[in-house]
């Protein structure tokens, strides 16, 4: 069973069933539901007060099963539901807790409140008179437990679907579902822990792990490593930032391609002076170049599309970000190489892929399918898909990242990790897993060029 795995509603109601058949008896998973997250919340609250609001699905039968379990432990606890116990499981958790039942909308405050009102099977949001209710005693306790998740937002995609509070804390059963991973349902999971059900579970969408690295090998010398080259244009700190971020990503040596030749800089970045598309050819005519970087600050006048055209005819394994997703987006004659890693932020995929439907994860997914590239759709939450059904979802990336240059810097890690690996899904990956590390090792309202520094010990961490 992956601890990574990210299930929708319709996956995890399967994988339930699944464990049914094979012998599960489903009140008996409903009581290792609710004595998990009893545990939980036992470590952090100890025996302050609880409000336990308890809904008519089996997210409220959690709620009662962990109301029983703390009762047990000596803690002051209630019980307000919304509406009587509608499934077999949840009324046999009610009859267990055999206590009073107040009335979720009169029922007094408490220090700590868990919401057991709704989890993945919300149809739509809370009545305006419930969901208030439920942010006045989520925003008046000390503490705040979102059972399962929190209710109002919509599992699969993330969406909050009525006004739902900030939660301390996000007890994801079984499984990830989407939401707690995908904005804005997120940002309202406090902090997110997993509660193992022991149930075999599949899923080709993970939630983005902390990668592996390795030294490189005793033998290794700069082309084994792999050689970068970055094909710059007319806003030169955008590719020079990636050439750094390039340079500092594990791979053997940094080849800049571009009209300027900068004063200062990592000295070990190798800049050659490329005026026009037509010397280009010449310069990645070099079958040592195994990651070839288009796009940031490349430009969008005549001669920049000619050098992506130059680019895209060049064979070599290939990123491509900013200004070259707006000239393929733009431009039907140019097509996407397949293999290559895409970097687009909202607009720049809406541009290359159209509006499609679904959560967050299945439009990467979908684009990464139909343009037979690796797809890091970026944002406060990045979902990287690769052509063959594989995802994983980064959700908890620092929101100082955005500021300008840091899309830069990972391109550069992409092209960098590329060279190293030679695998295209598993370097985005990693880039995205290390620019998203390096950011929470920056003080606050760092700029693009701090993460350069942080670069080394993102890596060492990870060795
Ligand atoms: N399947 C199991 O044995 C286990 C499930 N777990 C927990 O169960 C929930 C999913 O339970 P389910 O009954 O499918 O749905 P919910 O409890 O989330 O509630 C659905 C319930 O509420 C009604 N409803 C939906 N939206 C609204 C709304 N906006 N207003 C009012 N009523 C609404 C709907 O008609 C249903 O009756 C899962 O999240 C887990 O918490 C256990 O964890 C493991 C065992
Ligand atoms: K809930």
């Amino acid at each position: 069973m992956s601890v990574d795995a990210i299930l929708t509603a319709a996956q995890m109601r399967a994988a339930e069933q699944a464990a049914f058949d094979a012998g599960v008896e489903p009140y008996a998973l409903m009581e290792r539901a609710g004595r998990t997250a009893a545990d939980i919340i036992w470590r952090a609250g100890h025996r302050r007060d609880l409000l336990i609001l308890c809904g008519p699905g089996n997210n409220g039968g959690d709620g009662f099963v962990i109301a029983r379990v703390m009762r047990e432990r000596g803690v002051p606890v209630r019980v307000a539901a919304l509406g009587e116990s509608r499934t077999d499981s949840a009324q046999r958790a009610k009859a267990a807790w055999d206590g009073p039942v107040e009335d979720m909308m009169t029922a007094a405050p408490a220090t700590q409140i868990v919401d057991a009102l709704f989890g993945t099977g919300l149809s739509r949001g809370l009545d305006d008179a419930v969901a208030d209710r439920l942010c006045a005693l989520v925003n008046s306790a000390a503490a705040s437990y979102a059972v399962d998740l929190p209710s109002g937002v919509e599992s699969d995609g993330g969406a909050v679907l009525s006004t739902v509070p900030s939660f301390g804390v996000t007890i994801a059963l079984g499984a990830w579902k989407p939401a707690h991973l995908l904005q804005p349902a997120s940002e309202l999971c406090g902090r997110l822990i997993l509660a193992p059900l022991d149930i075999p579970l599949t899923s080709d969408v993970q939630r983005l792990s902390a990668p592996h690295l390795t030294m490189p090998a005793v033998d290794a010398h700069k082309y084994s490593r792999g050689l970068v080259a970055v094909v710059g244009g007319g806003m030169a700190g955008a590719s020079l930032l990636a050439s750094e971020a390039a340079a500092r990503s594990g791979a053997g040596v940094v080849r800049r391609l571009a009209a300027d030749i900068p004063g200062g800089g990592t000295h070990a970045i190798i800049h050659r002076k490329v005026m026009h598309a037509d010397a280009l050819a010449g310069e990645l005519d070099d079958q040592r170049i195994v990651a070839l970087l288009v796009g940031p600050g490349l430009g969008l006048d005549a001669d920049a599309r000619a050098r992506l055209g130059v680019a895209l005819d060049s064979g070599h394994p290939l990123v491509l970000d900013a200004d070259a997703l707006t000239l393929l987006g733009k431009d039907d004659t140019l097509s996407i190489p397949s293999g290559a890693i895409l970097t687009p932020h909202e607009g720049e995929f809406e541009r290359l892929f159209g509006k499609l439907p679904d959560s967050k994860i299945d439009r990467a997914r979908a684009a990464a399918k139909a343009s037979g590239a690796v797809i890091v759709y970026k944002g406060a939450d990045s979902v990287v898909a690769a052509p063959d059904g594989r995802v994983a979802v980064e959700g908890r990336a620092s929101s100082w990242l955005s500021t300008a240059g840091t899309g830069d810097v990972l391109a550069g890690l992409a092209a960098g990790r590329l060279a190293v690996t030679c695998d295209p899904f598993r370097a985005a990956c990693e880039a995205v897993w290390l620019h998203a590390d390096a950011a929470w090792r920056c003080r606050p309202a760092f700029v693009a060029d701090d993460l350069l520094g942080a670069l080394p010990a993102a890596i060492a961490a990870r060795l």
